[in-house]
């Protein structure tokens, strides 16, 4: 029986979340603790005995350093990879490049939470997680899930809000069940599918 592997990363630290900044499609690189969290993940997947046949990231560097830090761990430093925008990060509109705390004194802690973690508002000039999920959907089914389907190992290094869009899906999430749904950085989620595209298992690398 093939092992339908599908193991999702969020990027390390970034220069953003560490200075508390909404970050979006703006591209900062990682953190010194960014960098040592890519690490680690790469060495918890080796130490479950795991290695790869694809990997997929976004366009942003967090995500592509990440994934680049990860593979060297593992000692696959050429496997193939996909990058697309699909995989971005939620667009913060306007919101992006100004602080977390001044915007929940300048809009509330209530509605900053609103924007963060609900399913379909918007951040002003910006995409819901509903909207992240209108793009990365796709293309999961089409690109990515494929491929862990054909037994192909697959590795998908992203970020917070992509990736929470997915794990609704996968993980059959409710609007209401993703609002207390956080994603730390670094820390890899090992799923197991069955034939028909379910998970079967979930081991969190926390
Ligand atoms: O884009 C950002 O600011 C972060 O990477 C994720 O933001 P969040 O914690 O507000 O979802």
């Amino acid at each position: 029986m093939s092992d339908r592997l599908l193991v999702l990363v969020r990027h390390g630290q970034s220069e953003w979340n560490l200075k508390n900044l909404f970050t979006g499609w703006k591209d900062p690189d990682l953190t010194e603790q960014g960098i040592a969290e890519a690490r680690e993940a790469g060495r918890k997947l080796k130490a479950q005995g795991l290695s790869f046949d694809i990997a997929f990231t976004s366009v942003l560097k967090r995500a592509q350093h990440t994934l680049d830090l990860t593979l060297a761990e593992l000692g696959q430093t050429n496997l193939p990879t996909k990058r697309d925008l699909a995989l971005n990060e939620r667009d913060y509109g306007d919101l992006s490049g100004l602080n977390k705390d001044d915007a929940r004194k300048k809009w509330g802690e209530e509605q900053v939470h609103i924007w963060r973690r609900s399913y379909d508002v918007s951040p002003p000039g910006g995409e819901s997680l509903k909207d992240t999920l209108a793009r990365t959907l796709p293309y999961y089914v089409q690109e990515i899930q494929p491929c862990v389907l054909r037994g192909e190992r697959t590795l998908v290094a992203a970020h917070g809000n992509s990736l929470r869009a997915l794990i609704m899906v996968l993980e059959k999430l409710s609007p209401k069940e993703i609002l207390a749904r956080e994603l730390a950085t670094g820390v890899p989620i090992i799923y197991r599918l069955n034939a028909d595209s379910t998970v079967a298992s979930k081991l969190d690398l926390a």
